[in-house]
């Protein structure tokens, strides 16, 4: 019989295979951080269709016990998150923490309550411009503007382009007006697949993962992302490598092109989407539950 390691794909760095050693010797001293959309949601064109992939909930509960933590770690709301998700009251579930918004909000199994923040100043204000300067670009010729617009729970409001004619274009002309319309409300524009976010400075998930794995205590870190939004994540395992710990970047390849080809680049181990993602976590725990 193999070693552990063996049951599961390699990663192609040095760091990478450091890491998943790390987090197969000491599974109880590691952290699993996965990102929602286009990791353990497949990428639907409404944002309010999007479930869990099949297999998300059974092949966490499997692996969660097994280590120090599990937490997603989304763009969403904590509360969106873990309604798709199906994560509330699930059996072997009882620790999970869903950090929503990029790490401003935050919702415990344990409690099954939400922490968050008054809503950020701007946002409303932000959000009643949006239709009129959607409708003014002309892209909404064959879709709805109001579609379009995803309102997030009043703490950042998102556009979509995925559902318009020419999806790639209409996201490159909207960029600069939405940075303006950012701009004068205090807010940043966080860009993702065929998404342009408005949403307040001075959380990321970098932050937001760093300051989880401090708070657990971990000594690994096993990050998995598919999106712009996640670079932040990226870097943060980079720098908590710098620092001497193990770090394993996993890149759930959901859809090619959209412009997060760079996440693929960095990352140690590239899966197929999120049955690729549900295939990895089920190999850790099979691997971690041998003899
Ligand atoms: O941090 P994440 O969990 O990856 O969330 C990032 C954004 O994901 C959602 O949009 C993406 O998924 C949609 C549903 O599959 C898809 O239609 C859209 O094109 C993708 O960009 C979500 O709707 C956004 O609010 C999140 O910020």
């Amino acid at each position: 019989m193999g070693s552990p390691e063996n049951l599961l794909a390699q990663p192609v760095s040095e760091a990478g295979r450091a890491g998943l050693a790390t987090l197969l010797a000491r599974p109880a001293e590691a952290v699993v951080a996965l990102d929602f959309d286009g990791t353990l949601a497949d990428i639907v064109p409404d944002p309010e269709q999007a479930r869990a992939h099949p297999g998300v909930v059974r092949a966490l509960a499997r692996l969660a016990p097994l280590l120090r933590a599990v937490v997603v770690i989304t763009g969403r709301p904590a509360e969106t998150a873990v309604r798709l998700g199906g994560f509330a009251d699930a059996a072997g579930l009882d620790h999970l923490v869903v950090l929503g918004h990029y790490g401003a909000e935050r919702w415990d199994a344990a409690t099954g309550r939400i922490e968050a923040p008054a809503p950020p100043p701007g946002v409303a204000a932000a959000a009643a411009e949006l239709p009129a300067l959607l409708a003014d670009t002309g892209a909404w010729r064959d879709a709805s503007v109001e579609d379009a617009i995803e309102a997030k729970g009043g703490r950042a409001v998102a556009v979509h382009t995925r559902r318009t004619a020419d999806p790639q274009g209409t996201f490159d002309r909207l960029r600069a007006p939405l940075a303006a319309l950012a701009d004068r409300h205090g807010l940043i524009v966080e860009p993702g697949r065929f998404v342009l976010e408005l949403r307040p400075p001075g959380v990321d998930k970098g932050v937001a993962l760093t300051s989880y794995v401090r708070e657990v205590g971990a000594g690994a870190v096993l990050y998995a992302g598919d999106d712009l939004g996640d670079l932040a994540a990226y870097a943060a395992v980079d720098a908590l490598r710098a620092e001497g710990q193990a770090g394993v970047l996993v890149c759930s390849s959901a859809t090619v092109g959209e412009g997060a080809e760079e996440l693929a680049d960095r990352a140690d181990l590239v899966v197929p989407g999120p049955q690729g993602v549900v295939e990895l976590l089920t190999g850790l725990a099979e691997a971690l539950a041998r003899p």
